[in-house]
Parts: C-alpha cells; structure tokens; sequence
C-alpha cells in the first residue's frame, strides 16, 4: 500500500474548556521516522491517546491502514497494525521478561480486527474457552503454538538486547532495560506503526546513544513507520527525518530538525535561545 499508514486530518480534541488539540494534521507511511515535540502540556501524548483510540476526536478523522477508526477500541487498532508505549511504563511488572512480550504475540492472533460488536465478543469468549481446553489438555497444537510463542518472544529480546534478561521479572529490570522491554512488547503485536511515547525518558547518555541506532534499525529491520516524543533534541534531532512541533495543541511548526531548530516560534515557545547557542548559532 502506498499511501500513509497512519493519518489524521483536522484532528481536534476538547476537555471541558480546553482546547488539547486543535486541527492536528499528520501522515505516517512506511519508513518514516517522525517526532512530534514541544512544551509540557502541548498535547503530545494526547494526539497518540487520539491516534491509538484512547481519546475519540472531538472533530476529525483518524485513519489507520486507510481505515477510519474513530471510536474504535484501543487493542482493535492495535490489530490494524498501531502499536505504542507509554510515557509511564507498562510492563506487567511480576511477569517474566519473556512472559510480557509473549502476551503480546499471543494477543495478536487472537482477535478479528474489523471485530465491532456482538458476533465478535462472542467468538472471542468461544476462542478463549477454547484455549483454555486446549490449554489445560496441553494439546499438541497448543504446544507447538507455545514453541512458537516462545521464539518470536525471544528473537524480540534479542533484538532489544535482553536475551539476557529472558526469566527475570519485569519489576527488576532497570529503568532503561524496561523501557526496551515496552518496545519489545509493543514489537510483539506486530505493527506496521510505532508510536514511542518518552522511550529515552530516565536513561544515561549511554542508553540513550544506543537508543538512537536502535530506533533506526528498528526502522529498517522490521519495515516500520515509528513516531516519537521526545524532550532529549539531541536524540529527536538526530534520528527524525520530519519533526511536527506542538504548543497549546495547535502545531506550530513541521519540517526537517534543522527549519525546526531554527524556527523563531519553536525558539520562544519550546527551545529556548540558549539551546541555539549550545548548537552554535544557526544550523
Ligand atoms: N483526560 C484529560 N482530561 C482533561 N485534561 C486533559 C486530559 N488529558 C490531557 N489533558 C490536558 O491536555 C493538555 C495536554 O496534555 P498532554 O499530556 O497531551 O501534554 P504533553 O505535551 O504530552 O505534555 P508532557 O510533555 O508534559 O507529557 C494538558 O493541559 C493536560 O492537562
């Protein structure tokens, strides 16, 4: 498919009186790595809670794989193929590493994605008490799906670099491994769109150096569109190809880091003229 993966035309979003976000316009398609910046309280994690189906737009339309999906669940855009983290991590915290990416695979093949309504939740209970026979009676078919399982969880851990942390439980990992842990998870759903909410939030100099070429193989190996929040520019400006920037939820900037950096409304609202200067001056 060439047109984008995700979009949102003339998104909005009202609380009470606040306007969080007003006419949000964005396109994702394959390849694209994108960030979306600007000023705490901007609306960031607000357009992903549109984009993903937590919030339904107060006006507009989000579209993912083409598909209209305003009102539509979170894990039923999930299966069309939008995955995402979170700002404040969301690991089941006592299970194992592996356990929190195998849910995930396990997840996706487990629901119809046009699935709106009865006929759909009905299936659903149908299948789980399926599996649970099936389960319980450790079939062979269950079993082969476990091994099944089991590899595409540990090949993502490979790839987020925590084969090592394979039985540890979530809860004690550190900080920077669990962040990698939720993209790993998120990765499990197998998603054509990944929305990173913070991923460099609480890590090192270090961690957040060997995020940015993760970031982009991520990119490259699994085929991905992938938009990021982030607050470190030095991370955003260095891997984002387009930078959308956000203040009082309405945009007021788009473009490559370097028209981004230099824009004097991106400057007052966001940067601030000592970020400039720290770059030199004018890029
Ligand atoms: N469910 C909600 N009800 C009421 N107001 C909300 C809700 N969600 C977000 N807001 C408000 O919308 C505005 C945008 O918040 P949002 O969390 O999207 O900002 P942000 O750009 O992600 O900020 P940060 O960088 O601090 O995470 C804020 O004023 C926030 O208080």
């Amino acid at each position: 498919m060439s047109g984008p993966l995700l979009e949102a035309v003339g998104v909005s979003i009202q609380f009470g009186g606040l306007k969080a976000l007003s006419d949000f316009n964005l396109a994702i398609h394959k390849g694209d790595l994108q960030g979306l910046i600007g000023p705490n309280g901007a609306g960031k994690t607000t357009a992903f809670n549109v984009l993903t189906g937590v919030y339904r737009p107060t006006q507009g339309e989000v579209r993912v794989a083409g598909q209209r999906v305003n009102g539509w669940l979170p894990h039923q855009i999930n299966h069309l193929g939008l995955a995402r983290t979170f700002q404040n991590i969301r690991l089941f915290r006592a299970l194992t590493a592996l356990d929190n990416v195998k849910v995930a695979c396990r997840a996706q093949g487990s629901l119809n994605p046009e699935g709106v309504g009865l006929g759909v939740k009905f299936r659903g209970a149908l299948s789980n008490y399926r599996d649970w026979w099936r389960a319980l009676m450790l079939t062979p078919g269950f079993q082969a799906e476990e091994r099944d399982l089991t590899e595409q969880a540990e090949r993502l851990l490979e790839v987020m670099g925590l084969s090592h942390r394979r039985n540890e439980e979530a809860r004690n990992l550190p900080y920077g491994e669990q962040r990698r842990l939720e993209i790993a998870r998120a990765l499990g759903t197998r998603p054509k769109v990944l929305l990173l909410d913070e991923p460099a939030a609480g890590m090192n100099t270090r961690e957040k150096a060997d995020l940015m070429v993760l970031i982009r193989k991520l990119r490259d190996d699994f085929n991905l569109g992938i938009l990021v929040i982030e607050h470190d520019m030095k991370l955003v400006m260095g891997i984002c190809e387009k930078i959308t920037v956000l203040d009082h939820g309405e945009t007021i900037a788009r473009g490559a880091p370097a028209e981004v950096r230099n824009d004097r409304k991106v400057i007052e609202a966001y940067l601030g003229d000592s970020y400039l200067e720290s770059q030199g001056g004018a890029a």
